[in-house]
């Protein structure tokens, strides 16, 4: 089965109880791996909701992974993370977290995507496809050209992340990329689990 190919990330601005909700919702609908990305609260509170989502994934064989930190991973026992540019240097991330654990890469310039090719890491989140208002600090829009120039340069599977939904969703899915990341097309759907499954059979 391959991890990457429906990978939900949760929106930090809603409530735990709506953070559980979706993710419940979303893993019914047929989403493979699920970030929890948090951007505004302090750690305590990071921890508090990966260990929410954590609870709401046991069992599902839907792999935890923590966007940006670390330590947090290791606090909470997720299976990965997910680093940007800016985060820890993905050799002190890969020493801490060991081999089993997954390790996620933004690559946001063709020098960072040349540059990865030697990095222990798992796979490469392409940042970003689209413009989007969840993340407006973008360095660049790869575009389906640029998507299919990065899966022709990778040796390693890429998640495409940026301002997907189910109407853009076929022409990035006949690039044969491995997945794709998504925060409000499922976050923000009325019925998270029958926006999942839509995305889910558009993937496949
Ligand atoms: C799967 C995936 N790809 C890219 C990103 C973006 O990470 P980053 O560039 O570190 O930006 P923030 O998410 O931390 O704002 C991601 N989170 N997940
Ligand atoms: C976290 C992140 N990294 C690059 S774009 C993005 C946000 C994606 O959100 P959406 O799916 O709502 O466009
Ligand atoms: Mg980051």
């Amino acid at each position: 089965m391959n991890p990457y190919r429906l990978y939900l990330v949760t929106d930090d601005r809603q409530s735990v109880d709506t953070l559980q909700y979706v993710v419940r919702e979303a893993v019914l609908g047929g989403v493979t791996m699920v970030q929890v990305r948090e951007k505004h609260g302090d750690v305590r509170a990071f921890i508090e909701r990966a260990e929410a989502v954590k609870a709401v994934l046991r069992g599902s064989g839907v792999p935890l992974i923590i966007n940006d930190r670390v330590d947090v991973a290791l606090a909470v026992n997720a299976d990965g993370v997910h680093l940007g540019q800016s985060d820890m240097p993905v050799a002190y991330a890969r020493r801490l977290l060991g081999s089993e654990r997954l390790l996620g890469l933004s690559v946001e310039t063709e020098q960072q995507l040349f540059e990865s090719e030697s990095l222990p890491i798992d796979y490469l989140g392409l940042s970003a496809i689209f413009a989007t208002p969840t993340k407006t600090n973008l360095k660049k829009h790869w575009g389906i050209a640029g998507l299919k120039r990065a899966l022709g340069v990778s040796s390693r599977p890429i998640v495409a992340i940026g301002g997907i939904n189910e109407d853009n969703l076929p022409d990035i899915a006949r690039t044969g990329v491995h997945g794709v990341a998504l925060v409000s097309a499922i976050c923000d759907a009325s019925c998270p689990q029958t926006a999942a499954r839509k995305l889910d059979g558009i993937m496949e």
